[in-house]
């Protein structure tokens, strides 16, 4: 198994992500098998890709032409079976271990051996995830970011018992999307929702603490620190499900993190105080 005998992509799951990866697959050429449980939430995904792609028209990203044969590229179902002939499978169901390891499980049955499985987790683990299958070495994190189809960013993350090669491949096939990548050990959160939900839930607590309104709590964060979304707007986005599943993985697993970090201190005696003594987490000219 390598990137080049990629041809056909399962993807389960067609909410905000699933759909999402569906349509960047089919854009870059592959064809798609698009699962859900219910034939009108595959209808949905379906409405939510020919709308993307109708933006990406009219913004001149994309031809009419190319838009519809990627439309063309994705076949719905209801029926996980349907997935067995793909060469890889990307996962984006609820963030609920049962039911991931429930389909994972099922993913290996119906499908080659050598088929890649991956995981759009938030938080969970990949290694346990992986534990439902007999093929552990062949299962990865593809985390993508929502909105998918916009999104650069691509998060690799490594199961304990996940093959060198499910990496390099994981990490081609994101490039073969137009995406970048970095690598996560499987640790609660990986790199990104490790430190974005602690985030999102202050700001939400700042909001119930009456510290300023959500406007406000919005607005500080974007024009005070430049992220392009304050965490009220951002949560909103994601899904508030899905950062209460994140992050009740995240305080079963990692407890209170609201204490000023050891190292924080350790730097500041050290006199390492950022860019204004010249070294901090980073050095600087
Ligand atoms: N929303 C985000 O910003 C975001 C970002 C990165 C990763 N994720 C992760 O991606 C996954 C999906 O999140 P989402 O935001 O798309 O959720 P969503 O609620 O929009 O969609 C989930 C879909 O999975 C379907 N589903 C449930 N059980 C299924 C099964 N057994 N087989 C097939 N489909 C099933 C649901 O019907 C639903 O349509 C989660 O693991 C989430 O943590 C979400």
């Amino acid at each position: 198994m390598n990137i080049d005998s990629i041809e056909r992509i399962g993807v389960v799951g067609a909410g905000t992500m699933g759909n999402g990866i569906a349509q960047v697959c089919a854009a870059s050429g592959y064809d798609v098998v698009m699962r859900d449980i219910e034939p009108e939430f595959v209808e949905n995904g379906m409405e939510a890709i020919e709308d993307s792609l109708g933006r990406f028209v009219s913004k001149d990203r994309l031809s009419e032409r190319e838009a519809e044969e990627a439309t063309g590229r994705i076949t719905g179902t209801t029926d996980l079976a349907d997935l067995r002939t793909c060469d890889l499978v990307i996962e984006a169901a609820v963030e609920k271990m049962a039911i991931k390891r429930e389909i994972f499980t099922e993913l290996a049955e119906i499908t080659d051996e050598d088929v890649l499985l991956a995981t759009n987790t938030s938080t969970l683990s990949i290694t346990t995830i992986a534990s439902a299958t007999d093929r552990e070495e062949r299962v990865i994190g593809l985390h993508f970011m929502n909105p998918v189809p916009i999104m650069e960013g691509v998060e690799v993350v490594v199961g304990e018992k996940t093959a060198g090669e499910t990496v390099e491949i994981a990490h081609a096939l994101a490039a073969e999307l137009g995406k970048t990548t970095w690598e996560s050990d499987d640790k609660p959160g990986f790199v990104t929702n490790r430190i974005l939900m602690p985030w999102i839930n202050e700001g939400i607590r700042a909001f119930d603490e009456g510290v300023a309104s959500k406007e406000d709590i919005d607005a500080g964060m974007e024009l005070g620190t430049n992220v392009p979304m304050g965490p009220l707007t951002l949560a909103d986005h994601i899904g508030l499900d899905i950062c209460l599943d994140a992050s009740e993985t995240l305080y079963e697993e990692l407890g209170d993190r609201y204490k000023p970090a050891y190292l924080l201190k350790r730097k500041v005696d050290a006199g390492d105080l950022g860019k204004k003594t010249g070294a901090g987490f980073y050095e600087y000219e």
